[in-house]
């Protein structure tokens, strides 16, 4: 084991998606970014050593995080300046129920370097609380942060760009090199402020048509809208719906996938 994996007397592991923060400039852009303060009901995915913990346990009196190593977790329940003010709860954040976290006219603030082989399948379960969230920053690489924040049109506009669009604000903040990981992950890194929206600006009136919709279109990037959706929507429907049979998926706005969506939804049995 090289001392570049060997980070304050721990060993990556890299199941655990573990890159720890070591560089001091880019943690206070990110804290500062998140701005906490007191009386906020912060809560970290993933603290690891403390690099965002410690400064941000500096500005509030309480807080949440969610650790799934479990030498982790057990160093936090020791830290001297932390152990007082977290609430720790050792487990994967990914079966985390975020409602129990929940106080009242004190929606989460959830924040994260967040483990990287995760990251999506995660955010897709944080969008089911987003009702609950006033916002989340994310560590994240930065292909990802590139999807969040793509337009129609662009190579990276995807399923992960629509659903994360259909209830959010996407607003990339910081760009992160390597280096300022240890052990250095092979990719850049970005971070993200993702703002549930208070209304939905084009809400779904069944969630898993919208999946498929999704689905069934990035799934078959290549092909035209016309061919994509051969089997559930007509030429003719797609143009009653404002749809352009001859595009590709990558061109349909999220209000048009939300559009077929809904018309699936009144129309179909089951999606
Ligand atoms: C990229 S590291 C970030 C550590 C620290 N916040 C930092 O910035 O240096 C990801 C952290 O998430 C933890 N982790 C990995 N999978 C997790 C999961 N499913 N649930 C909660 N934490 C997880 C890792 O153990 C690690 O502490």
């Amino acid at each position: 084991m090289s001392s570049d994996q060997v980070h304050l007397g721990h060993r990556a592991r890299k199941r655990f998606g573990q890159n720890f923060l070591n560089d001091p400039y880019i943690i206070d852009g990110i804290v500062s970014s998140i701005n906490p303060l007191p009386g906020q009901n912060l809560v970290e995915i993933g603290p690891g050593l403390g690099a965002l913990t410690e400064p941000v346990g500096r500005l509030v009196d309480k807080f949440s995080v969610i650790e799934l190593d479990r030498d982790l977790a057990k160093r936090l329940r020791h830290h001297p300046d932390l152990a007082d003010k977290l609430t720790i709860y050792e487990g994967d954040a990914m079966r985390f129920d975020f409602t129990q976290l929940i106080k009242p006219n004190n929606k989460l603030r959830i924040f994260g370097n967040l483990p990287y082989n995760i990251s999506t399948p995660l955010m897709f379960h944080l969008f089911t609380f987003h009702e609950h969230v006033e916002d989340m920053h994310f560590m994240l690489q930065k292909e990802v942060v590139n999807r969040l924040a793509a337009g129609p049109g662009c190579k990276a506009y995807g399923r992960l760009t629509v659903m994360a669009q259909y209830y959010s604000r996407v607003t990339p903040v910081l760009e992160v090199p390597p280096e300022s990981f240890t052990p250095a992950p092979k990719v850049d890194s970005a971070v993200v402020r993702l703002t549930p929206y208070e209304v939905l600006p084009h809400p779904c009136t069944n969630l898993k048509w919208l999946d498929r919709v999704c689905r069934e279109g990035f799934n078959q990037r290549r092909k035209t809208i016309r061919n994509c959706y051969k089997a559930l929507l007509t030429v003719e429907q797609l143009e009653d719906l404002g749809v352009n049979p001859g595009l590709r998926p990558e061109n349909i706005t999220l209000q048009q996938f939300v559009k077929m969506a809904n018309w699936l939804d009144a129309n179909h049995q089951n999606a």
